[in-house]
């Protein structure tokens, strides 16, 4: 595939969290590398809340190293034409491997043991017998046999399902928008169920893996808390929003939850008993890192370079392959006649299109446009101008 040669002048990228070597590499050549640019042309995170940033005219693209994205302003990039990408399931693995060890290790009081043993410093040589005393207050579960309910069933949690499976559990997964690709690698034994109560009523072990939305918004409350088994064990590697603190304070004072295991503290939690904090280390594994960061990299550099897009959550999957002829990118309202409008207009001015695609996704669509000749016509403003004139353009790009 070819890239387009940069102007002289080269572009700038804005990292606001730290971000793998390895990632910032692949735009190393191209790109000045800037945490303090005022106006990048990308911006690469991970966790950095940007909802009171405003963006300069030129940002083209923002990318995601990781997989939530509530820290984006995603709405407002859509209506100023940024493209919003992240890297599905690329620190799957991290997050489930997390989970399945925290899930085991909190089964077996695990993490209380060793807080009372390091409290045993002092006691000399008294110590090894201490511990035999001492270790009946730490018996735990075993999870072989019991079940455990997986909420989402997408790249992190159909990994989870299907690992509990082969260590012994049962399972029971929710996840009314199940993708078809996750539904084909689930394992058979997960028994998917059509309603969140169901799940509730058989699991001794809940975890979650859904996306902060509307929906799942504070969706562990106290009437979930009322429909599940006592002493249930809930792991939340998605997001802190989704539990309703005061009532997890509650649930976890009455034994209705016996322990909350979350990579996502804050002051309430950690008043909390029975509360497992972990410093959101879902992702943090060398491998996810360096696998997030090339790929929000690659996308980004893509973006930038070709106009293709892969994996934007604001904008549709589009692929033109690029050959190095000018090319026109166009953002606008998925409508009938957009792409009419837009090739009625070149065609005023003899432009020939050699090749052409158009997606759409939800209310947007996006169009690649590719020419015949490489004519400066094509860049002229007078063209841009009267693009800009069609109602329901969100962007353009000459490339
Ligand atoms: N702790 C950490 O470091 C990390 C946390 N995360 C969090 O985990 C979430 C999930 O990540 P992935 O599995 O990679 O995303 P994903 O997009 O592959 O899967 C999410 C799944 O949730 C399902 N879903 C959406 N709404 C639902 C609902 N109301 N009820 C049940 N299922 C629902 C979707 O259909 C999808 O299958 C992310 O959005 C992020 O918030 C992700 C990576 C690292
Ligand atoms: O980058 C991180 O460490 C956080 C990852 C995360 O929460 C996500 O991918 O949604």
């Amino acid at each position: 595939m070819k890239t387009a040669i940069l102007d002289s002048h080269k572009q700038t990228i804005k990292p606001l969290n730290a971000i793998s070597k390895k990632g910032l590499k692949i735009l190393a050549d191209n790109y000045v590398i800037n945490e303090q640019a005022e106006e990048p042309a990308g911006i690469l995170l991970r966790s950095f809340n940007m909802h009171d940033m405003k963006f300069k005219a030129n940002l083209l693209a923002i990318a995601r190293a990781g997989a939530g994205v509530n820290n984006i302003p995603v709405e407002r990039c859509t209506e100023e034409g940024i493209a919003v990408f992240n890297t599905p399931g690329a620190n799957a693995n991290a997050v489930k491997e997390l989970v399945l060890t925290t899930l085991m290790a909190a089964s077996r009081q695990l993490f209380d043991g060793i807080a009372w043993t390091r409290r045993l410093v002092s006691y000399g040589e008294n110590i090894p017998g201490l511990v035999e005393a001492g270790k009946k207050q730490f018996i735990g579960k075993e999870i072989s046999g019991k079940t455990l309910g997986v909420i989402g069933l997408g790249a992190i949690g159909a990994r989870v399902a299907n690992d509990a499976v082969e260590l012994g559990m049962n399972v029971v997964g929710f996840d009314p928008f199940i993708s078809i690709d996750m539904a084909w690698n689930l394992s058979r034994s997960v028994k998917r169920v059509l309603s969140i109560e169901e799940l509730y009523a058989s699991a001794d072990y809940i975890t979650v893996h859904t996306p902060l939305t509307d929906q799942t918004k504070a969706m562990f409350n106290q009437t979930a808390f009322n429909l599940m088994k006592k002493d249930v064990y809930l792991l939340n590697f998605s997001r802190g929003e989704l539990v309703n603190d005061q009532d997890m304070g509650r649930a976890l004072d009455h034994g209705q939850v016996g322990k909350y295991i979350t990579d996502f503290p804050n002051e309430a939690v950690l008043k909390m008993n029975n509360v497992i904090p972990i410093p959101h280390l879902g992702a943090s594994s060398k491998e996810s890192e360096e696998n997030c960061a090339i790929m929000a990299a690659r996308q980004l550099k893509d973006y930038i370079e070709t106009g293709n897009v892969t994996n934007a959550i604001n904008f549709p999957n589009t692929n033109l392959p690029y050959t190095g002829r000018k090319r026109l990118t166009v953002f606008h309202l998925n409508v009938p006649n957009m792409v009419g409008q837009i090739t009625k207009l070149l065609s005023e001015y003899q432009l020939n299109i050699a090749d052409m695609v158009n997606r759409g996704k939800q209310d947007h669509a996006y169009t690649i446009i590719d020419f015949e000749t490489n004519s400066e016509q094509i860049m002229s403003e007078k063209i841009v101008k009267q693009l800009k004139q069609i109602e329901g353009i969100v962007k353009t790009r000459f490339i």
